[in-house]
């Protein structure tokens, strides 16, 4: 917080430094700096940011994001805390009537947060408005203790980020005057009518910020775990490669080649893609704020896309990397273990993958539906009815790759639409058949979302003008991306006829010797991530290169270290030894 001070950076601007990962394990303050500080920024009027952005800025307010319950977490509509307008004295009335209503999970709302954005069912003259977001003090700004009926704690150890204390909240009546209501978009008045937003989505605008956030941070944290792995890749030697020859190191196999270029090529493809969303987010909050919500949908389904599809493959990236350092892969002290735990959780927080990528699918339907109707479609899935382009580039060149990553997702799609269909013809009801061809929607969406992450990569990658050398290695890198997903996803391109077995083949081929031509420079590739050795945390990344100097000098700070013979021999195996059992 010093150094933000230092450097002038404002609280709504913290989650784009690396501030948060000064705590390795958890940042107790990272909704505070990020939800809490955006939604204050996104969805309270002029008045109340000043009443509220200056303490919050000076950490007077230290604030999280409370939407999810025990019982409700994606389906926010089913959300049950309920804030009812009483005209009589100008108050929300806070309440949680069930158990299942319990806020339960949002971060540092346990013990370190004093207030908190409440999202609840806002209820005036006797009528039901949805999910609206409040400003909530929970505890004595002074004292820290919590209000009369407030009541908090802390949810219990989680499998990582143990050191942010994500929390519970139950409201017992409690009120808060009718202006703690965040009124940007939507306004409850004074006599109770209800005033409502030009979309009636835009209470979720945090949400959207926030995916967008994460999939930045998604390519930061596969960017660590690759400057890991690659690094004690280049200084472990193990085996022989040709027998009787000197071990060589690691990353001379081609198996370790395949299993962390691609992963190198993925951080940039996945940066790049959300450079793109950043700057349509840009654009979108700058047309809100002109009235303007027409691209409100495309923002929200490229933010579902790209937030699904890299926290998926930033996840098993990081934990393909730790299985490529082996044993020491699994020692808290490589740092992958928590890059790993702290990653997972993108998979389920800001909306769970497969529900956003449903979403998606959603998305995909109705615009195939309305190309073939002829109504006009947004730009990004015009292509989704649009005549093929195949045979207008060179066979197997990148842009032919990214046409046929297009026409097999344009094919899934009519595909599923069929069986959509025929589905709908046999339970002559839309959500069941929906239901039943879910798996389908998902394969729809997750194509349409690496087309869109392909296609970043090799339009940025194409642009770079500062350097012939760079872009060349980038190419070839982009190049491996784009064979490495075709061939995880041979059938999709064999279905639409886009690629046969032979170009396949071909394909693969290429794929073995870029390897070969990318080895030496994958070292290189994550230098230039230029993490500091203080950032990475971890024995076996450090620039030096002294892997096992550390591991052994990490070792003796083991408290168990501190002695020769432990306490527990004494209190329990020397007793075991003594007693024939
Ligand atoms: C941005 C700046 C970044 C700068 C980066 C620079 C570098 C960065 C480097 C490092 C960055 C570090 C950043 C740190 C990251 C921050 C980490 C913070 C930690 C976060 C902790 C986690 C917090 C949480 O989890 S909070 C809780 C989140 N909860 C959810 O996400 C719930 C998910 N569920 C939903 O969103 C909804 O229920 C739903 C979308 C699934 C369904 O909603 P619904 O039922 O109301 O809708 P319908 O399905 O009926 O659809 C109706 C209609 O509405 C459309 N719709 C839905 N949502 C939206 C929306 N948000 N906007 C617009 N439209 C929407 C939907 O598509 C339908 O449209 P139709 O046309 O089809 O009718
Ligand atoms: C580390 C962490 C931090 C968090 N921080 C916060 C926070 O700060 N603030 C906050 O408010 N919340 C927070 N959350 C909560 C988080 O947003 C929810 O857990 C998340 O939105 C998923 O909801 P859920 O837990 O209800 O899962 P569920 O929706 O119950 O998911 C369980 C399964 O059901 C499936 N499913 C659910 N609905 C559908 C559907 N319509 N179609 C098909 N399948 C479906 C899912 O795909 C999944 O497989 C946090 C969670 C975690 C893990």
């Amino acid at each position: 917080m010093r150094k933000l001070a230092e450097h002038n950076i404002p609280l709504r601007e913290a989650s784009i430094t690396q501030v948060h990962s000064v705590l390795r394990d958890g940042n107790p303050l990272i909704v505070h700096t990020s939800m809490f500080a955006n939604a204050l920024a996104s969805l309270a009027n002029p008045k109340q940011q000043q009443q509220w952005v200056p303490l919050a800025e000076k950490n007077r307010i230290i604030g999280t994001y409370a939407q999810t319950e025990i019982g409700h977490g994606t389906f926010v509509r089913g959300l049950e805390t309920t804030a009812i307008f009483d005209p009589e004295t100008k108050e929300f009335v806070l309440h949680s009537p069930t158990i299942t209503s319990t806020k339960w999970w949002p971060g540092g709302l346990g013990k370190t947060a004093n207030a908190a954005i409440v999202m609840a069912q806002l209820y005036t003259q006797g009528k039901c408005y949805g999910p609206h977001p409040f400003f909530v003090q929970l505890r004595d700004f002074d004292t820290h203790h919590s209000l009369p009926g407030v009541i908090l704690g802390e949810i219990g150890p989680r499998l990582g980020i143990n050191s942010q204390d994500n929390g519970y909240l139950r409201f017992d009546h409690y009120r808060i005057p009718r202006t703690n209501m965040l009124m940007r978009h939507s306004q409850v008045l004074e006599d109770g009518s209800y005033v409502k937003p030009i979309h009636n989505k835009l209470s979720y605008g945090t949400m959207v910020w926030t995916r967008v956030a994460i999939v930045h941070s998604c390519s930061k944290k596969l960017a660590c775990a690759v400057t890991i792995a690659t690094r004690y890749s280049a200084v472990r030697h193990q085996s022989e490669l040709v027998p009787g020859k000197p071990e060589p190191q690691i990353l001379e196999y081609q198996t370790q080649q395949y299993k962390l270029l691609p992963h190198i090529a993925s951080v940039f493809a996945i940066l790049f893609s959300a450079s793109s969303v950043l700057r349509m987010q840009r654009n979108v909050a700058a047309s809100i704020s002109k009235g303007n919500v027409e691209l409100l949908p495309e923002l929200h389904i490229l933010s579902c896309a790209m937030k699904a599809l890299s926290s998926q493959d930033s996840t098993q990236g990081i934990e393909t990397c730790r299985l490529a350092c082996g044993g020491h892969g699994y020692i808290a002290s490589s740092g992958l273990p928590s890059l790993y735990t702290s990653t997972t959780c993108t998979i389920t927080y800001e909306g769970e993958n497969t529900v956003l990528l449903l979403q998606v699918a959603r998305y995909l339907i109705k615009s195939y539906r309305a190309g073939l109707e002829g109504l006009p479609v947004l730009p990004s899935v015009m292509y989704l009815t649009a005549p093929s382009a195949m045979h207008q580039s060179p066979p197997l060149s990148n842009q032919a790759l990214i046409e046929a990553f297009r026409i097999s997702s344009a094919n899934l799609v009519k595909e599923t639409e069929s069986r959509l269909c025929r589905q709908f013809n046999l339970e002559q009801n839309f959500h069941y058949a929906w239901n039943r061809c879910s798996v389908a929607l998902v394969h729809c969406a997750e194509l349409h979302s690496r087309y869109y992450m392909c296609e970043k990569f090799l339009s940025t990658v194409e642009s770079i003008r500062a350097s012939d050398r760079v872009r060349s290695v980038l190419q070839d890198l982009c190049r491996l991306y784009l064979i490495h997903h075709i061939t995880l996803n041979q059938g999709h391109f064999l279905r639409s006829g886009t690629l046969s077995g032979v170009d396949l083949s071909t394909l693969e081929e290429e794929m073995y010797e870029l390897l070969a031509k990318l080895r030496p420079q994958a070292v290189p590739l994550v230098d230039a991530f230029d993490f500091r050795d203080e950032l990475l945390g971890s024995t076996l990344g450090a620039w030096d290169g002294r892997v096992y100097e550390r591991l052994y000098e990490e070792a003796q700070k083991s408290p168990l270290n501190k002695t020769d013979v432990s306490k527990a021999y004494h209190k329990y195996l020397q007793p075991l030894m003594k007693s024939n059992l």
